[in-house]
C-alpha cells in the first residue's frame, strides 16, 4: 500500500536540499532531478512542496515522470483533505488564474481575428504569451502576413467553378489529400485546451487535411492518432538532440507508427534560441507570484546547479528548446537521419533561395533522400527580419526555378485568410501551413474550434484557386537579390 503523507508534510521539503512535489495526488521526491530539468531547476523550486499538477500537466506528455525518474522517487500519496484545508488556508493553487468567461458561441466566430480573440479570452496568459510570441520586434511576424496583402490575386472569368476542388498531391503522389491546407507542427497544444495535439486531429479530420505532430508535443505520438479517422494522416517533426540516442529513439518509434506518420520533417531554421519578450515576460510574471507567495530562503540553490539551464523566467520557449543540437550541416546530418528512417524527409525552416538550392541538388544526388521543403520563418520567432516564406517563394521562382523539378515546395507563416493560401498556391507552393491558427482554434473551443478555424480558413479556396489560374500579380520593384 502507498504510504499517506499529508499536505503539511510536503510543504517542509521546500528547498533545493529536499525537494518534492505533488502530481496528480502522488508524491515525488525531486532532488536529484533538479540539476536535470530541461527547464531548469528554478521552475521546480518554485513550486516545491506543493501541488504542482496544474503547471505540470499541460506541457509534459504522459510517461515524462516515468523516463526521467527513478521509481524510489515516487515516495507515496498525499492525503488530499489535507491537501484541500492547505490550499483553502493559502487562499487557492499556486498559479490558478481567475476563471475565464463563457466561450463565445463558435458560430459567432467568422474568421481568424475572431476567433484568436475569443482564445484570448479562454486560455492563460502563459499560454497567450507562448503562441502569440515571436522574436525581438515581431517584424518577421508581422510581414509574414502583410506579404501577401501586398500581393493580388486575378481572377479570370468564363471559367466554370461547379466543380472546383481543394484536392492536391504530395510527396510525388504518396499522399493524396482533400486540401492543400495543413497544420504546421507547433508545441505544447494541451496548453491550450485538454483536447490537445488529438483535439486538433480531430477538428482537421472533416476537411483531410493532415497535420504535422511536433516533436514538442504535449502528447505522444501514439495518443494523438489513437482516435484519427480512416485515412487521416500525420507527419512527424524532428528537432535533433545533442544526444543523438534520444532522438535515434524517437525515430524508431515514429518508424512502427508508419500507417499514420507518412514522413519525418526536420527543421532547420532554430538552431538557438531566440529571445521572444512576451512568453520571457509571461514567465516574469509567474515567478513574482510564486516567488511572492513563498517564505524567503525556498529557492535557495535555485539555479546553482546547472548554469547552462534556463531561468523560469525564460518563458516556455527556452525551457523547451533544452537538448536541441546546434551542430547540423548537410554532409553530418542527412546521412544521419537517412541511416534511422526510411521515412521521406522533408525540410522545414529554409528562408534563402540558396539554401533552397542546396536542397535541391542534395535531392538530385539521393534520390529518394529529401523530397520537401518547407520554406517558413517559423512563424517569426526564431530570427527577427528573417524573410517570409512568400519572399522565399518568389526568390525561387526568379533565381533557381529549377528547384521546383527537385523538390516540392509548402509554405507557412502569417496565413489568415483562404486567400493567402490561394496565392501562395499560384506561385508555386503545393502545400500551405498553419502554425498558430489551430492553436488559437483550440484554445478558442477545443477540437471543434479547430473545425470552426478551417472553416473559416478554407473559404475561399477551391472556386479562388480555379479562377486565379494565372498567377498572383506581384508589385514590381519589390524583391531585391541578397
Ligand atoms: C506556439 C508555437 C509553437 C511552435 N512549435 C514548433 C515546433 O515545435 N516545431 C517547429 O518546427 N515549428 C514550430 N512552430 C512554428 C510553426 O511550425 C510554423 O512554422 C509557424 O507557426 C507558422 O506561422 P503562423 O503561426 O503564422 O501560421 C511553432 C509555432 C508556434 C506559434
Amino acid at each position: 500500500m502507498a504510504k499517506v503523507f499529508s499536505a503539511e508534510e510536503v510543504a517542509k521539503h521546500n528547498t533545493a536540499d529536499s525537494c518534492w512535489v505533488v502530481i496528480h495526488g502522488n508524491v515525488y521526491d525531486v532532488t536529484e532531478f533538479l540539476p536535470e530539468h530541461p527547464g531548469g531547476s528554478r521552475i521546480i523550486l518554485q513550486l516545491a512542496g506543493r501541488d504542482a499538477t496544474a503547471e505540470f500537466d499541460p506541457i509534459h506528455p504522459p510517461g515524462t515522470l516515468e523516463e526521467n525518474l527513478k521509481p524510489e522517487a515516487k515516495l507515496g500519496v498525499v492525503d488530499p483533505e489535507s491537501l484541500k484545508q492547505l490550499q483553502r488556508q493559502s487562499g487557492k493553487g499556486a498559479a490558478e488564474e481567475s476563471k475565464p468567461p463563457p466561450p463565445p458561441p463558435l458560430d459567432t466566430l467568422l474568421n481568424l481575428d475572431d476567433i484568436e480573440a475569443a482564445a484570448k479570452t479562454q486560455i492563460s496568459k502563459k499560454c497567450w504569451a507562448y503562441y502569440f510570441s515571436a522574436s525581438d520586434d515581431l517584424l518577421s511576424k508581422t510581414l509574414n502576413n502583410t506579404a501577401y496583402r501586398s500581393i493580388l490575386l486575378r481572377p479570370r472569368v468564363f471559367v466554370d467553378v461547379t466543380r472546383a476542388d481543394t484536392r492536391t498531391s504530395l510527396l510525388s503522389g504518396a499522399l493524396q489529400l482533400a486540401t492543400p491546407l495543413y497544420v504546421s507542427p507547433a508545441a505544447m497544444a494541451r496548453l491550450a485546451h485538454p483536447d490537445g495535439e488529438a483535439g486538433i486531429a480531430r477538428g482537421v479530420a472533416r476537411f483531410g487535411a493532415l497535420q504535422i505532430v511536433s516533436h514538442n508535443a504535449s502528447m505522444t505520438p501514439e495518443q494523438i492518432v489513437a482516435d484519427a479517422a480512416p485515412g487521416q494522416v500525420f507527419g512527424w517533426q524532428l528537432y535533433v538532440q545533442t544526444n543523438r540516442a534520444k532522438s535515434e529513439a524517437m525515430l524508431a518509434r515514429i518508424n512502427r507508427l508508419r500507417d499514420r506518420y507518412k514522413f519525418v520533417v526536420l527543421t532547420l531554421d532554430a538552431p538557438v534560441p531566440s529571445k521572444r519578450e512576451h512568453d520571457e515576460r509571461a514567465g516574469i510574471e509567474a515567478r513574482m507570484v510564486l516567488e511572492g507567495s513563498k517564505p524567503p530562503g525556498d529557492l535557495a540553490g535555485a539555479g546553482k546547479s546547472n548554469n547552462a539551464r534556463p531561468d523560469a523566467d525564460s518563458g516556455v520557449g527556452k525551457q523547451l528548446f533544452f537538448g536541441t543540437a546546434a551542430d547540423l550541416t548537410w554532409e553530418t546530418t542527412l546521412p544521419w537521419l537517412a541511416a534511422h528512417t526510411d521515412l521521406p524527409i522533408v525540410l522545414k525552416g529554409i528562408q534563402t533561395h540558396e539554401d533552397a538550392y542546396l536542397a535541391a541538388r542534395w535531392a538530385r544526388a539521393h534520390p529518394g533522400s529529401i523530397r520537401a521543403l518547407i520554406l517558413s520563418n517559423h512563424g517569426g520567432r526564431s530570427l527577427d527580419t528573417a524573410p517570409p516564406a512568400v519572399h522565399t517563394l518568389l526568390e525561387i521562382r526568379k533565381y533557381c526555378p529549377e528547384v521546383f523539378d527537385a523538390v516540392e515546395l509548402w509554405v507557412d507563416g502569417g496565413i489568415r485568410r483562404g486567400t493567402d493560401v490561394v496565392k501562395a498556391l499560384c506561385l508555386g507552393a503545393k502545400a500551405v501551413g498553419v502554425g498558430r491558427a489551430a492553436l488559437w482554434g483550440l484554445g478558442a473551443g477545443g477540437w471543434r474550434g479547430v473545425d470552426r478555424t478551417f472553416e473559416s480558413e478554407s473559404h475561399p479556396i477551391p472556386t479562388a484557386r480555379a479562377r486565379a489560374r494565372v498567377c498572383a500579380r506581384i508589385p514590381s520593384g519589390w524583391m531585391r537579390p541578397g
